[in-house]
């Protein structure tokens, strides 16, 4: 099902806007490790465990009651479809859905949030952001997020610089076509007038950013893209909510290994002191429960979103997460899991003749 919304939406989408939202970095070696990486996992169920029907529901800092998928952030909706990110928050909220919506949205946070809340009044919209070294802007930009009702921040962390995207510099595609803006960036403090501001990415941003940025809001704040188990301590340390373990769907430093391989060693680290998320490679209700036994509270999906709303719109998006949930449901059953604290790492085994090696 989701392979022929992927097939819909490559039909629709211009090809140089299709590569933009699948392309990766480099030699996108990463991308592919994502996906080979739950290929290579298997699940070990349990028996007779009398669990019940299963219960999805999961709380977060900035998501009391939220389902296990969550909408990773993406940029620039309205290439995907004319309704945009509306579509997306719709489709989410509709679906408990947290719906992360990216500081390079082509729709501002204000109208994200509005449209979530249309649906759900106490649908959970996040917001991301690069801090931008600029005086002022980041500030801003966190004041906007809270005047939109959101519930959270998420802190992009793995980019110091852009990611250089094999493909888009193929297609020379470096700019929004005319139409489609960064809503976020208009009428910030050094923006043209009109025009939006250049989004900024720094080499030089530290925790003490991040410490600034805790100071500066009372929302909790995610840290996104983090994979050394150091960092993870680190964040826990520093009072961010909660750590996403990503590589950013493989778009920033190509080298890195997949999400779901840097996971268990960032849950041990941070040792349930505070949540950790995972994007990046997610494609069915398997890969969700194999993410959640592994330490994940949730599983973010970015690019199955963006085929979904390509492909058909707010139906589109609520098919990718009522699919995903709908199996995610199903195996947890079958692995005689009521929730997602009944998993154990244990049942998560490579696949092949190694596997059981450890009960040998
Ligand atoms: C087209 C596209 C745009 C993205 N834009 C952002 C962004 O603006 N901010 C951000 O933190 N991550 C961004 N990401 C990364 C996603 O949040 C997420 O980490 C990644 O897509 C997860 O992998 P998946 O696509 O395999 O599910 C983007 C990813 C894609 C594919
Ligand atoms: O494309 C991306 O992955 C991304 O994160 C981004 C960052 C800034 C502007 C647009 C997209």
């Amino acid at each position: 099902m989701l392979g022929e919304l992927r097939e819909k939406a490559r039909a629709r989408l211009d090809p140089v806007h299709w590569d933009y939202f699948e392309g990766g970095a480099g030699a996108e070696t990463a991308l592919a490790e994502n996906l080979r990486a739950f290929a290579r996992l298997a699940l070990l169920p349990r028996v007779l465990r009398g669990a019940g029907p299963p219960d999805l529901a999961v709380r977060l800092p900035g998501a009391p009651a939220a389902g296990p998928v969550f909408v990773a952030p993406t940029a620039f909706h309205t290439l995907a479809h004319p309704e945009g990110e509306r579509a997306t928050a719709r489709a989410a909220a509709a679906a408990d859905a947290v719906m992360v919506t990216s500081m390079a949205a082509t729709t501002a946070v204000a109208d994200v949030a509005a449209a979530a809340r249309e649906v759900r009044a106490d649908a959970a919209v996040w917001f991301q952001m690069y801090l931008q070294p600029r005086a002022g802007v980041t500030e801003a930009l966190v004041r906007r997020a809270e005047q939109a009702g959101c519930t959270a921040l998420v802190v992009t962390a793995d980019s110091p610089v852009f990611g250089r995207h094999s493909r888009d510099d193929r297609n020379d595609f470096h700019r929004l076509p005319p139409g489609h803006v960064t809503q976020n960036m208009l009428g910030l403090p050094g923006a043209p007038p009109g025009r939006p501001l250049d989004i900024a990415m720094s080499p030089e941003l530290s925790w003490a950013d991040l410490r600034r940025l805790r100071a500066a809001t009372g929302l909790p704040v995610w840290v996104k893209g983090v994979l050394h188990p150091a960092d993870a301590r680190l964040a826990a340390d520093e009072g961010a909510a909660g750590v996403i373990v990503s590589n950013h769907g493989g778009r920033q430093l190509d080298a890195v290994p997949a999400a779901v391989e840097a996971l268990p060693a960032v849950a041990e680290a941070v040792g349930g002191r505070i949540p950790v998320l995972l994007d990046g490679g997610v494609r069915s209700g398997a890969d969700v429960v194999a993410a959640l036994a592994l330490g994940a509270a949730a599983v973010g999906v970015g690019r199955p979103v963006l085929w979904g709303l390509a492909a058909s719109g707010e139906a589109g998006v609520a098919q990718v997460l009522a699919e995903l949930t709908g199996q995610a449901r199903h195996v947890l059953t079958l692995c005689g899991a009521r929730d997602c604290r009944d998993l154990t790492p244990d049942q998560v085994v490579p696949r092949g003749p190694e596997g059981m090696r450890r009960w040998r």
